[in-house]
């Protein structure tokens, strides 16, 4: 019995926002160069009025930020209050349809409304409830969920800005939430522009920052440059995805059979189902991983396909001796996006399954196409791994990836290496339920695995922050925010040593946190 209390946790429970930053108390000691805005998206607001979202990842945006400041920590939350929160809020229900939740505006009250052109006119205009994660173009911050609308923030006070629409810059209707950054300050991202003149396609870009101080007015979206674009396997089933890889001179992008049914999202509105209802996992198709060559701005020649799986985070990409190498957390089919509909999410958690729990796969992709290898032979020249790449009777490569970990998500590495061999990976542990209690350093070279865990303590996604002239990869701090189901536990900000994964730290409020999705770590800001 106690035990079950013990996981009990209330997934769609309203949280208040604390608009005003309260002073945590700190445990343990922060390192003295630790500066700066750990900032985190996720939903906090999952009814309005009568009226309640289906699923998880539908709840309206709730932005967290930690502040170190002089060895104190500072805490504040706000609702991201864009178009969607206001016309949710004025109505007294939800009016604006998510992923999970088909809503039904009043069309006398609601602007969106007006808005009936998208797909033959049969679905209203898009949420503005950017609740997954957080992106940065250029100096300018952007809270983001898939949809073609970011919302501008302030990462100091919280406050919402400006409505970008990414279609003003580029044609795509969904668009990631995990786009890459290099070290010269351009962001690179990719969409899908669904039956655009007759044609599907994923489209990569570029956004480089503001060129000088004299065009800070201008939004650097104004500067997008599209890098790639490549038709769609099917015009009316585009593949869903969620992020992307990305080394010196690759992009990686797996066209995954998690496919949306683009004639029955144009009737959905209609039929009174949701859009997340037209999201469908073909496990008798396979998966074709796209190499686009960042050089040429195309797509390489051989076609590398594997079995049918489901991906939502990469973990890295690199180049090595004439190969990319690729990992990726992923799973044999879609049951996670059913494991987060709020009344799967009832009590007890326990019985709310994954149908398996994800894997940290690498695959290789071999460069050279050799074009004399025979049938059958495998391509893979890399000594460290047992991926393999096996050539077959169209020249196209089949790969057979290497499973590297098992009960692994929301994956983070230390970004400097980025593109580069890695050696250690940030995770959250998963069992098969929407329980996470441990948080883990996965050590890809040994295998080995350091865990942190504590009684009733579910902590979030980690972020890596190196220490200043850091030499190894693990020469930093990793954060989580720590949630605790027992009420009579704060919340905190646990701050790990990467390299002993021993707490050094924690910075408690006495706050009823919500669970988040992603975040984002700012150093501080030079006027500081
Ligand atoms: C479709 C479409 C549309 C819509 C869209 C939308 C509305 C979207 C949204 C979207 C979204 C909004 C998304 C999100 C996503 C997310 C994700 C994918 C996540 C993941 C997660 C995970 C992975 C988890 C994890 C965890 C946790 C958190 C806790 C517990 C434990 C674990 C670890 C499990 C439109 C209209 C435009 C049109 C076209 C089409
Ligand atoms: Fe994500």
């Amino acid at each position: 019995m106690l035990r079950l209390q013990k996981m009990q946790y209330a997934y769609n429970k309203n949280r208040e926002e604390v608009p005003e930053p309260i002073k945590a108390d700190v445990q343990g000691s922060l390192p003295a160069w630790l500066q700066g805005t750990l900032l985190r998206n996720g939903p906090g607001v999952f009814s309005v009025g009568e009226t309640s979202y289906n699923h998880w990842f539908d709840g309206m945006a709730l932005l967290h930020s930690f502040t170190f400041k002089e060895g104190e920590v500072y805490y504040r939350s706000k609702y991201l209050r864009g178009d969607t929160y206001k016309c949710n809020m004025e109505a007294n229900r939800i009016v604006v349809s998510e992923m999970g939740t088909m809503a039904y505006p009043d069309p006398c009250k609601n602007i969106f409304s007006k808005a009936f052109t998208y797909l033959s006119h049969t679905i209203p205009d898009f949420t503005d409830n950017c609740v997954t994660n957080i992106i940065k173009y250029g100096e300018d911050y952007y809270a983001t969920s898939e949809t073609n609308y970011i919302r501008k923030i302030d990462p100091y006070t919280l406050e919402t800005q400006e409505k970008v629409d990414y279609m003003k810059y580029v044609t795509v209707n969904l668009i990631t939430s995990h786009p890459h950054y290099d070290k010269q300050g351009n962001t690179y991202n990719m969409g899908t522009s669904i039956a655009d003149k007759g044609k599907t396609r994923y489209t990569i870009f570029k956004v480089p920052p503001k060129a000088d101080d004299s065009a800070k007015k201008k939004l650097c979206l104004k500067n997008l440059e599209v890098v790639c674009s490549i038709p769609c396997r099917s015009l009316l089933n585009p593949s869903y995805y969620h992020s992307f890889g990305m080394t010196d001179n690759y992009i990686i992008f797996i066209e995954q059979p998690f496919k949306l049914d683009i004639l029955k999202m144009a009737t959905a509105y209609f039929r009174g189902v949701n859009w997340a209802s037209c999201l469908k996992f073909d496990a008798d198709d396979n998966t074709l991983i796209h190499l686009i060559d960042r050089r040429t701005q195309k797509p390489v020649p051989t076609k590398f396909y594997t079995d049918a799986l489901v991906v939502y985070h990469h973990v890295n990409a690199y180049e090595e001796d004439g190969h990319v190498v690729c990992d990726i957390i992923a799973y044999k089919d879609s049951s996670l996006y059913d494991m987060f509909y709020l009344a799967n999410l009832q009590e007890p958690l326990k019985n709310n399954k994954l149908s398996s729990k994800p894997s940290c796969r690498r695959f290789v992709l071999p460069l050279q196409s050799e074009k004399d290898a025979a049938i059958g032979n495998d391509l893979v020249k890399l000594k460290s791994t047992t991926a393999t790449a096996v050539k077959e009777k169209e020249g196209s490569l089949f790969c057979h990836p290497e499973i590297l970990c098992e009960g692994a998500e929301l994956p983070r590495i230390n970004y400097d290496f980025n593109g580069k061999k890695h050696r250690y990976v940030y995770i959250t542990g998963v069992e098969l339920t929407p329980v996470p209690t441990v948080v883990m350093k996965f050590d890809v070279d040994t295998r080995q695995m350091l865990e942190w865990k504590e009684d009733n303590c579910w902590p979030s996604e980690l972020v890596f922050v190196p220490s200043p002239n850091a030499i190894e990869e693990d020469d930093g701090v990793v954060l989580s925010v720590v949630v605790c189901p027992d009420p009579n536990k704060a919340a905190f900000l646990l701050v790990l040593d990467a390299k002993t994964f021993k707490e050094i730290a924690r910075a408690s409020v006495d706050v009823d946190m919500h669970i988040d999705m992603h975040g984002y770590f700012i150093p501080p800001c030079p006027q500081e």
